[in-house]
């Protein structure tokens, strides 16, 4: 099928030309649908209208994509003809590839452009709306919220200032504050006001909190041509009306509308059949083990990169006033706990947390974005970092983040040298907190959680170094360059390594190869000068809580319940906060010696007790979280909608039955849910076979391959981008350079001793006949070449 030969685009503006040239090659786009009655019909109708092209359903921002969930839902004979025209008039499938995918005519030209806000709309105040009943109703709706909000401001000891008071819209953050608290209470008065809206006209009034205030579509851009992407993630897009996608505050995406018990915010804890789903600690302990089932190609280091990337792209902001949710000695729920609480129940007979009395584990929901979008109905999550891969656990999150990690000399970042260690530390961390009280050393960075793990410690180590390598490299290379110039050139660079790294190197191994063609997520373009073309600026690059609370968790599985070190292995959860072996001169080394040996675990249903049972144990007890229950919770407090639902979207069969999911877990499963559409969808997902040459099942490769391609398609920055695009763009020779790059040259750049460390060429996989170790010093390991950047 050639969409390309059936689409006019004679007389488009290049814009739209450039996309049908995209959407012409998204033709091997595919989705499995072989099993489902409902999309093999696709074959009948494989031609798209004109003006729309045939895309997989999540890659569909311009149709109702639930509406289309739900209707699938339903078994065709029981739809009634009006379903059925509405199917005919507003969504057609589509064949994709061969006869064994099928997709649905996206039409998108005319829909983004329909609904691209303008410029006008930023700039002209709506016209005051006439008073009515309504008004009435929304300023008592806002009494209410007033009035919970404040308990909790007491709860916090956190005073709200007349400048950041919830009742004004907050228009952003300045730079120099990545979240100002202004941003989390603002979303918090506005969705309790939207749930007062709700319970005070019994579901009647319209949901509509904009009355109040502008409808906000983001603040214009000063620098649209900056030729470095800014600290916060703002401006990477310049549309009006985007110029906050993906950047730090921005709500989180829906890949599905969420499933709220009340419709706006209320956690989802009913079953389809009324009663209360299971208990997240209880599916968690009666579903997964620790048993030692070691991946059989990938190392820790694929883990730990995986842990990395997870913290550029996301961090669930807590909601604040929700410090304590059980009683100090977890044998019960607090009486007075804050809304916010959303405490995980353990059951008497639990196989661990029994033991310690323990019945309540302390959960804390995730901060609500303002809601300043035309379009806001219910709570979307806030993220506290910037949702671009774009290297901000290096760097922070704005602009004043970055200038305290600077050194402000010759363009590096501070670090710690001293002749004891073989090469530079990270700098130190002294705030309280920061890591366990015990420990000796505890390390800054442009991320919070980067002294978690050991291993985690070790990748933002080696990030370090490499910028202080390239700065110090650039000083003397182009002498006149400013401490500013190259830290700047230094960034743009790094954050090229890690993008090329992510996608050249990690993905693949993550979702397989069909879909990394699939989703166009090759790093490099085929065309000669090695250029993409994939930037669309109507794509959100922005993370979706799908992706971030349960897709992308698949790397909790993966954690090893022991860590090989050079002196024997150790419990995992004792590495936990406590990175003081770093000052032992050949630690770091040694680290990534062994995190290359070790395989890592394979994604199933077996989790650490590391994780499931001793995450942040508190210093005078034997017992910690129990991570993949919060992972489950989670979902639960985002609202995502059951396992099934996702399983439609992507156009896979849904589970009729237990029995579908084996011997092993139908059963278990059965005796947790009454309804196998109750499951979690990160309880379905983990427990799907792998892809056959990926990490993860099919569902999750699905949610993360369309998450990385908005990350790269909706960034204008990503490193790849020609001249026309990226105004940051390298040139083709540099781009080269970039593209030589790869974990294993990177870690030998910063090895503390070159001459003695051996890599192995494919870092993330464990050694074997083709992936033999190198010695650093080798001829053969590429080298960036900086000579490319001489000014
Ligand atoms: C021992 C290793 C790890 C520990 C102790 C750990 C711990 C945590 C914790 C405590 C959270 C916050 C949970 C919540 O409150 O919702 C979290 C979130 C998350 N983790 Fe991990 N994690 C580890 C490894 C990994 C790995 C290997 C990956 C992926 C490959 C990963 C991906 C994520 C993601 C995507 C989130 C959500 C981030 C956010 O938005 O807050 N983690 N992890
Ligand atoms: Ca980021």
């Amino acid at each position: 099928m050639s969409y390309r030969r059936a689409v006019t685009v004679v007389g488009l503006p290049l814009l739209l030309a450039t996309l049908l040239l995209l959407y012409g090659v998204r033709v091997i786009v595919t989705i499995n649908v072989t099993h489902s009655d409902e999309l093999s019909r696709a074959v009948e109708e494989a031609q798209c209208p004109e003006q729309s092209i045939c895309v997989p359903l999540l890659q569909c921002p311009f149709v109702d994509r639930m509406a289309i969930v739900e209707y699938l839902s339903r078994p065709a004979v029981l739809r009634a003809p009006s379903e059925r025209r509405w199917q005919r008039a507003h969504w057609r499938r589509c064949q994709l590839d061969e006869d064994k995918f099928a997709g649905i005519c996206c039409n998108s030209l005319v829909e983004s452009e329909a609904t691209i806000p303008t410029a006008e709309s930023e700039q002209e105040p709506e016209p005051p709306l006439p008073h009515t009943i309504e008004d009435e109703v929304l300023q008592k709706a806002q009494e209410v919220a007033m009035r919970k909000l404040n308990r909790l401001r007491i709860n916090n000891e956190e005073g709200l200032s007349h400048k950041s008071s919830p009742a004004q819209p907050v228009h952003g953050s300045p730079d120099h504050d990545a979240l100002p608290k202004a941003v989390v209470w603002q979303g918090l008065h506005d969705v309790l006001t939207l749930q007062a809206l709700q319970k005070i006209s019994n579901g009647t009034a319209p949901l509509d909190i904009r009355r109040s205030k502008r409808c906000l579509v983001g603040p214009a851009c000063e620098k649209t041509h900056s030729r470095y992407r800014s600290f916060d993630g703002r401006c990477n897009n310049i549309e009006p009306g985007r110029s906050r996608w993906g950047s730090v505050g921005y709500p989180m995406e829906r890949v599905l509308a969420p499933l709220y018990d009340d419709g706006v915010w209320a956690p989802r804890m009913k079953s389809t059949t009324g009663r209360y789903l299971p208990s997240a600690r209880e599916i968690s302990s009666t579903l997964f083990a620790d048993l030692y089932q070691p991946h059989s190609r990938h190392n820790v280091l694929l883990m730990q990169f995986g842990q990395f990337l997870a913290h550029d792209f996301s961090r669930n902001q807590a909601l604040p006033g929700t410090r304590k949710c059980c009683t100090p000695d977890g044998s019960a729920r607090l009486r007075n706990a804050s809304f916010g609480c959303m405490p995980i129940a353990v059951r008497e007979g639990d196989d661990f947390y029994s033991q310690h009395g323990v019945r309540c584990l302390h959960f804390t929901r995730t901060a609500i974005a303002p809601m300043d979008q035309c379009d806001s109905k219910y709570a979307r999550q806030l993220s506290s970092v910037s949702h671009f891969i774009d290297g901000s656990p290096i760097y922070g999150n704005s602009k004043q983040e970055a200038h305290e990690l600077r050194s402000h000399e010759g363009g590096r970042l501070k670090s710690i040298k001293h002749r004891r260690y073989h090469n530079e530390l990270l700098p130190f961390d002294r705030t309280e907190g920061s890591c366990e009280k015990w420990a000796k050393m505890c390390f800054k960075t442009g991320d919070v959680r980067s002294n978690q793990l050991i291993t985690l410690v070790a990748v933002h180590t080696l990030f370090l170094r490499e910028h202080n390598r390239i700065a110090h490299e650039f000083e003397r290379l182009n002498p006149h360059w400013s401490d500013d110039t190259i830290f700047k050139e230094t960034r743009r660079i790094v954050i090229a390594q890690l993008q090329h790294i992510a996608y050249a190197e990690y993905l693949p191994k993550i979702v397989g190869h069909r879909l990394v063609s699939v989703y166009k997520l090759h790093p490099s373009g085929r065309a000669d000068p090695g250029y993409t073309s994939h930037y669309r600026p109507d794509v959100n690059p922005s993370v979706s809580s799908e992706f971030t609370v349960a897709a992308f968790r698949f790397g909790h599985s993966t954690v090893p319940s022991k860590l090989d070190l050079k002196d024997g292995s150790v419990d995992t959860w004792h590495t936990f906060l406590d990175p003081t072996r770093f000052r032992e001169r050949t630690f770091y080394d040694e680290l990534f010696h062994s995190m290359q040996r070790q395989p890592m675990q394979t994604v199933d249903d077996q989790f650490s007790t590391s994780v499931t049972r001793f995450l942040d144990v508190q210093p005078g007890t034997s017992h910690g979280k129990d991570l993949a229950a919060i992972n489950i919770q989670r979902g639960r407090d985002h609202a995502l909608r059951p396992y099934n639902d996702y399983r439609r979207l992507t156009g896979k069969p849904p589970r009729h039955d237990f029995a579908e999911f084996g011997p092993k877990h139908g059963p278990t499963l059965a005796s947790l849910y009454a309804s196998v559409d109750d499951i979690d969808l990160y309880v379905g997902g983990i427990l799907e076979p792998p892809l056959e040459d990926g990490v993860v099942g099919e569902t999750f490769a699905e949610i993360i391959s369309d998450q990385f391609a908005r990350f790269q398609h909706g960034d204008r920055y990503f490193y790849s981008n020609g001249p026309d695009t990226n105004p940051g763009h390298f040139t083709q020779a540099q781009l080269r350079e970039i593209q030589r790059t790869s974990m294993a040259s990177l870690i030998c750049a910063n090895a503390g001793e070159t001459h003695r460390m051996y890599v192995l060429p494919d870092a993330f996989t464990v050694p074997h006949d083709d992936n033999r170790p190198v010695v650093c010093s080798s001829p053969d390991m590429p080298r960036l070449d900086l000579s490319w950047w001489k000014d």
